[in-house]
């Protein structure tokens, strides 16, 4: 069973499809709900929204993979996000337009120049505001096109985004256990905490770029404690049982004890220069022949 940020006819309800075999879908109204049912053992893995490249980061997300056991992610998965605006049946001018945050975000013009007088209402999700909609709390729901075969509303509006070619990034996440091969267009993620010092966050990095590893992210979050004091949730090429990848996070280890995995896992789309591992392996190979008295 997996879980999904539903309720159905979400943008995440279509990439957990990607992610199941089986179609075995299990709809919870928030990311943390989403990621609380796999750690009590209830689903087999969570799909959750982590990055929109129009809006940036999912902060629920970032929050709910930090706050509890840990989880890790075992593949992602990239969707186009196309937008409609829906309707009760003969609504033409509605005054309160309902979203997710990163909808609302994503069609802001469009409604400015088309719906001028509507406010905008933040809902949990795209498939919940299309839910009150249907139950008379706001007049329009901004959601994915797929909402309209949950529920009974008509199209008022359809491809509203400001930005073309949207893209939405998709975890699935499990409980720790064996790791996805790996492939040589992989991804791995990693949450560091970096301390109150002068070059803190330059010395993690120059951990990453003395192996030559490429980051492909990094967003930084509050721990919520004290002002001034953020983790940083690092995505980079590369898999942690190549020896250049995991001795890097080992030196993040170094840096910062609570530094947590967050999964290497196959790359969406292959992307980004392949680097060479070979120097790395021997390197490696080499240390352990000198370890075991074999000579060098
Ligand atoms: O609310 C949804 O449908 C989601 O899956 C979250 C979301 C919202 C906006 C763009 C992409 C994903």
């Amino acid at each position: 069973m997996l879980a999904y940020f539903g309720p159905q006819g979400t943008f995440t309800e279509q990439a957990a499809r990607a992610f199941s075999a089986t179609g075995d879908l299990a709809p919870y109204d928030t990311v943390p709900a989403t990621l609380a049912a796999t750690r009590r053992g209830e689903t087999d893995a969570s799909c959750v929204p982590v990055e929109n490249s129009v809006e940036g980061a999912v902060p629920a997300t970032m929050d709910a993979l930090t706050e509890g056991a840990p989880l890790v992610a075992v593949a992602e998965t990239v969707l186009a996000v196309r937008f409609s605006v829906l309707v009760r049946p003969g609504v033409t001018d509605p005054k309160t337009v309902a979203s997710h945050p990163h909808a609302l975000a994503q069609v802001r013009h469009w409604l400015a120049a088309n719906l001028p007088s509507a406010t905008a209402v933040a809902t949990t999700s795209t498939a919940a505001a299309a839910r009150s909609v249907l139950a008379g709390e706001f007049d329009a729901a901004v959601s994915a096109p797929v909402a309209v075969r949950h529920y009974p509303l008509e199209v008022l509006a359809d491809d509203v985004a400001d930005v073309r070619d949207a893209k939405t990034r998709f975890l699935l996440l499990r409980r720790p256990g064996p790791l996805p091969e790996p492939t040589g267009h992989d991804r791995t993620s990693v949450v560091v905490t970096a301390t109150d010092k002068v070059g803190a966050l330059s010395e993690l990095l120059a951990e990453l770029a003395l192996r030559r590893i490429n980051l492909t992210r990094i967003e930084s979050r509050p721990t919520k404690g004290r002002l001034g004091e953020y983790r940083f949730y690092i995505d980079l090429d590369g898999h942690v049982a190549e020896p250049r990848v995991g001795d890097a996070l080992a030196a993040l280890r170094r840096h910062c004890p609570d530094t947590r995995f967050l999964g290497s896992y196959p790359k969406a789309a292959a992307g980004g220069a392949r680097v060479d591992d070979e120097e790395f392996v021997a390197a490696a190979e080499w240390l352990a022949s000198v370890r075991e008295g074999r000579g060098a």
